[in-house]
């Protein structure tokens, strides 16, 4: 993954132009150039002018390739992993069709690599490509001093592979992102993972890659023995990233939020060296980027979709020429054929679907309050039923005491909603349940969640939502916070935790199964976890029923802490023992009262929307104080991606939990990912949790050195 290497079969190019200003020797090359910012030039076959040149920046004579170096746009190029400008990017500075005469396409060869592999005023004095955990923000620091050397004060860029990741890096750091007007990058990857390690490990020996590869690159890098300890030292560093506890995997995670320059992600979906995952998760993680899938396309789609490519980056370019901003969103899928690209409309809203919203979630709550999808289950699972897999509007009629007239217009609106289905057998309306009601909205079901639908969603958030054209306007509500809303109504308070139980015992088995390093004992031989605002407990109780000798905690605000013993009290000895409380609010950084390093795993499960923005800050750092360095921060919420289209569920309870919580902070992962790495943690790792819904944030406080 993030690298040309991983996927021996690569096709390359054919057109690899390194040896050009190169003289080889038996070790690699020497120089032709050595003065700051030495030219020469060549027409190329295109007619296109192509100049190479030597630029001195931080004490290294780095080798630049150039297209049209007068046009007026700069865009620097950065390679893959063991790459150079002039191998990854030939198509781009030589085709006749590349970008547009507008651009000036920089190539660079990274520090150690290609062209650029002496120190400067030194001669024949050697860089050495090393691979320390942070290389990749090395090589950003390195190309934009390239840039600075080069005179351009603002440009746009493009990263493939590994230079994808420098690309994010350049555009984040606070040094360097504003210099970069627009940015497109493909085939790169957030953060390592174990199985890209065994990968890594699988083409450490050149020898097991194809021999067409393993010759041109050989021919980049001065033979078949530098390129083997090229890959060595490459390989040690991936893995050294996914190892080291600073960096816990993290190859561009947290950068991925402090980017804020319209961004292109393209990614090829049968990209074996680097998944699709990874381009889908970067599209979402930065706020103004655009994803757009090559169905056929692998990793080197530059190359085999060289026409669509030039296409589809010239037009990016051309539309943030002006550093005008715009948005860009939706994702896009274009065709294979280089004839093919075709872009999906924007959809429009459906207004009348969105203004009758809250009918359709009234009749829900109504229909589960009077019992109509138990009816329904109850009836056609019986014996004696005559009406196969269903039930008649009279049989319903005798579990639900409505009035039968109303009782069919509730059930047109079901059906309508495709809540319940309906067929007619000998004249008469049989209803049915659709395999999802029959699983979340029948109580007997293990995936019942209809108590948090009537208790929690109807009985109180929709109740409050009628408020909201005042919070917003005043920031006024019915009680300000949970704390005053529990404190004031101890039976909201129940109602609420109660409703919430089912649900969340479910989603905490989910997040068990999520991260196995919680259960699996190797890395927490005997958990201890910290459960902020753990509500009912349901993420305790699921992880002490699962996890042999778990320990959990449940801190929640005092009338809370009394449903969550009532619930705990039920569950058995062995489990209940391992199960205690504290009665505390978490919006009071000050007032702590939890032991310093006691805790493997602090949770925080929908608690970063429900306390004021202001206390969050200090809420993250009371976790990182009660965390033992190796342990995790898991939080879990309903977050607006960076870009703030989304997902809609999510965007919709964030509107919703203003009515409670007018002081709260709109979530979003880079936000929560800036705080936690303000207060120490490192490794962020944001991941979807209930698909469309809710997402993941998993950082670590790292281990003492
Ligand atoms: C939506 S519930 C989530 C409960 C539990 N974490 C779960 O996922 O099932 C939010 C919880 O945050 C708690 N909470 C809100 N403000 C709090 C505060 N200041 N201190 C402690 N807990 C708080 C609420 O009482 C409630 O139990």
């Amino acid at each position: 993954m993030m690298n040309s290497i991983r996927n021996a079969s690569l096709q390359l190019t054919n057109r690899c132009l390194i040896t050009r200003n190169c003289q080889k020797k038996d070790d690699g090359y020497v120089r032709l150039f050595r003065s700051f910012c030495t030219t020469t030039s060549t027409n190329n076959k295109t007619g296109k002018n192509v100049v190479e040149k030597t630029v001195s920046a931080n004490g290294i004579d780095f080798q630049v390739t150039i297209r049209n170096p007068d046009a007026p746009y700069p865009l620097l190029c950065l390679p893959g992993a063991l790459g150079t400008g002039t191998s990854d990017f030939s198509n781009l500075l030589y085709d006749n069709e590349s970008v547009g005469d507008d651009f000036s396409v920089i190539a660079l060869d990274m520090r150690g690599l290609g062209g650029s592999q002496y120190k400067s005023n030194a001669e024949n004095d050697r860089v050495h490509r090393d691979y320390p955990t942070n290389f990749y923000i090395r090589d950003a620091l390195d190309a934009a001093k390239v840039m600075k050397a080069l005179g351009h004060e603002r440009y746009s860029l493009l990263g493939w592979s590994d230079g994808a990741n420098s690309a994010v890096h350049l555009a984040a750091h606070p040094d360097t992102k504003a210099a970069v007007n627009s940015m497109v990058i493909f085939g790169g990857g957030a953060y390592v993972s174990q199985d890209d390690v065994k990968a890594w490990e699988s083409l450490r020996d050149i020898n097991s890659w194809s021999k067409t590869h393993r010759d041109e690159k050989a021919k980049i890098h001065g033979g078949l023995e530098r390129l083997q300890m090229l890959n060595n030292d490459a390989t040690d560093g991936w893995i050294n990233i996914f190892q080291d506890s600073e960096t816990n995997g993290d190859i561009c995670l947290a950068a991925l939020h402090q980017v804020d320059c319209p961004t292109l992600v393209l990614h090829g979906k049968k990209d074996v060296v680097c998944e699709i995952k990874h381009a889908t998760y970067i599209a979402r993680q930065i706020p103004d980027a655009t994803l757009t899938v090559l169905p056929d396309g692998k990793h080197n789609i530059h190359q085999r979709y060289a026409t669509v490519f030039h296409e589809l980056v010239g037009e990016f370019l051309e539309q943030t020429m002006d550093s005008s901003r715009m948005t860009l969103s939706t994702p896009t899928t274009v065709g294979s054929g280089e004839d093919e690209v075709s872009k999906k409309n924007d959809d429009q809203p459906a207004i009348d679907d969105i203004a009758y919203g809250f009918m359709g979630s009234k009749a829900l709550s109504v229909a589960l309050k009077i019992g109509v999808f138990d009816a329904i289950d109850v009836v056609s699972k019986g014996e004696d039923n005559a009406v196969e897999g269903g039930a008649t509007l009279n049989q319903i009629l005798t579990h639900c005491k409505v009035p039968k007239e109303r009782l069919r217009t509730l059930l047109s609106a079901c059906v309508a909603l495709k809540l319940i289905n309906r067929r007619v057998l000998r004249g008469e309306d049989v209803f049915s349940l659709p395999e999802a009601s029959a699983e979340q909205l029948v109580k007997s079901s293990k995936r019942y969640w209809g108590d948090y639908i009537v208790g929690q969603v109807d009985a109180q958030f929709y109740v409050r939502m009628k408020d909201l054209d005042t919070t917003i306007l005043t920031g006024d509500t019915s009680s300000d916070g949970y704390e005053a809303w529990f404190d004031k109504d101890p039976d909201a308070a129940k109602r609420y935790t109660q409703a919430q139980h089912n649900g969340s015992l479910a989603t905490g088995y989910g997040l068990l199964k999520r991260l196995p390093e919680l259960s699996q004992g190797e890395k927490y031989p005997n958990l201890r976890m910290l459960d902020i605002g753990g509500g009912s407990g349901a993420f305790s109780i699921a992880t002490a029923r699962k996890v042999k000798d778990a320990d959990c905690v449940i801190l929640d605000l005092p009338n809370v802490i009394k449903v969550a013993e009532e619930i705990i009290s039920k569950e058995d000895e062995q489990v209940r023992n391992r199960l205690s409380t504290v009665a505390l609010s978490a919006a009071d950084p000050g007032n702590w009262m939890i032991e310093d390093e006691s805790f493997d795993v602090v949770l925080m499960s929908y608690v970063s929307g429900s306390i004021s923005s202001d206390a969050l800050s200090g809420l993250y750092q009371n976790a990182f104080r009660a965390l033992r360095p190796g342990g995790m921060v898991v939080i879990h919420d309903f977050f607006v991606d960076n870009n703030g289209e989304g997902p809609k569920k999510a965007a919709l309870w964030a509107l919703t939990h203003v009515t409670v919580n007018p002081e709260g902070m709109g979530l979003r992962p880079g936000r929560i990912v800036k705080l936690l790495t303000e207060n120490g943690l490192v490794g962020p790792k944001v991941e979807d949790m209930i698909p469309g819904t809710t997402q993941l944030i998993v950082a670590t406080k790292p281990k003492l050195a």
